[in-house]
């Protein structure tokens, strides 16, 4: 009725209007530097590590990603345009623990990794490897350190927009929101056609990092895999193994060297806790298990669990699809075995 549809306009202005653009200054300070050598970042390694990078430094490695994939040339993207997209996708970045634009970036890079050096490049074209860089850099955008359930538990004004897949519907408006800005718009050298198809792969690609979609769609990506699917012509199939690939770059800190995974493994667990505390704190609601602080010591046990039942059925998929992602799969059974290690110590 109307009053439901002014509602939802008034929420949608409220929420969707709100978001930061790059200043001239940041601009002017990132635009003059050269971009540093794609092999002296390690960008084509599995075992990249952010860690070692400054933020603008993790600005210039983004640009570099789309220049070596030759999409800066191929679609015509001026350099200070893409230096304002990148400012500004990384200001809409609230500075959470874990989901924060270090993850993003890092799901990025792991897309990268996929493309060239697991050879998935050979089966996507320009427009999908477009619109997957897009995607992975915004696919968190304007994240809160909580869950969808959250969401809903606390009434927020998203869950009253969105009522499934709350938080990747506004990642995407975000994104979205963000290439209508004035002087952002990497896209804006692309045919309607063109605009209209990579839009698509964003939004399809940003919405599958919803696990939830995940577990309902990778029986389908099962089955084609066993039938040893050659050919990914079939767009819905193509669909399909893009968001497979979504759901493995966003997981992919489970595949990093053990090292690694334990600090990030801190950070996921931190950002839980945190959410955990409010829900017992202040919604005087039992958080699950995964955010509640006074199970920390299972921690080894549930990483376990999101390897068994979350990480190692995508890896493995993925790379009896693409041979050269199997370097994925075999980092992600070394963490097994490692936190399995850990759950016996307790
Ligand atoms: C590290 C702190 C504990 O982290 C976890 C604990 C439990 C599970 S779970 O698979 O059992 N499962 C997931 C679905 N929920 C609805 C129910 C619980 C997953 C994680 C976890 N998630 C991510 C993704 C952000 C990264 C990561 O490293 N670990
Ligand atoms: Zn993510």
């Amino acid at each position: 009725n109307v009053a439901r549809l002014t509602a939802k306009q008034n929420v949608a202005f409220e929420v969707l209007s709100y978001h930061v653009v790059a200043s001239d200054e940041d601009v002017q300070r990132i635009v003059h530097i050269s971009l540093p050598e794609a092999n002296q970042l390690r960008l084509y390694a599995w075992e990249f590590n952010d860690m070692i990078l400054t933020d603008d430094e993790t600005i210039l490695a983004s640009i570099r990603m789309f220049v070596e994939l030759d999409l800066t040339k191929k679609f015509r993207i001026s350099h200070d345009v893409i230096c304002r997209w990148m400012l500004s996708v990384k200001k809409n970045y609230r500075p959470v623990i874990y989901h924060n634009w270090r993850h993003a970036f890092n799901v990025a890079q792991t897309m990268f990794s996929m493309l060239t050096t697991g050879g998935v490049n050979v089966r996507m074209n320009d427009l999908e490897r477009l619109g997957l860089l897009i995607a992975c850099l915004s696919h968190d955008l304007d994240h809160r350190g909580t869950n969808n359930a959250f969401q809903a538990k606390v009434d927020a004004p998203l869950a009253k927009l969105y009522s499934t897949s709350t938080l990747e519907h506004h990642h995407f408006d975000q994104c979205i929101m963000i290439l209508q800005t004035e002087g952002n718009n990497i896209l804006q050298a692309l045919s309607p056609s063109d605009y209209k198809l990579t839009v698509h792969y964003i939004e399809s690609a940003i919405l599958s990092t919803d696990l939830a979609l995940y577990f309902r769609k990778r029986g389908d990506f099962q089955k084609l895999v066993e039938n040893r699917e050659e050919h990914w012509t079939d767009p819905a199939k193509k669909d399909l193994l893009r968001g497979m690939m979504m759901t493995a770059c966003d997981v992919a800190a489970i595949c990093k060297p053990w090292e690694m995974q334990q600090v990030i493994a801190k950070l996921v667990a931190s950002e839980f806790f945190q959410q955990g505390d409010i829900e017992r704190n202040q919604l005087h609601v039992e958080p699950i298990p995964m955010m509640d602080r006074a199970k920390k010591d299972e921690l080894p046990k549930m990483q376990v669990g999101f390897i068994d039942s979350i990480c190692l059925p995508v890896y493995k998929m993925l790379a009896e699809a693409e041979e050269g992602l199997t370097p994925l799969y075999e980092g992600c059974k070394q963490n097994r075995e490692n936190w399995e290690k850990l759950q016996q110590e307790h």
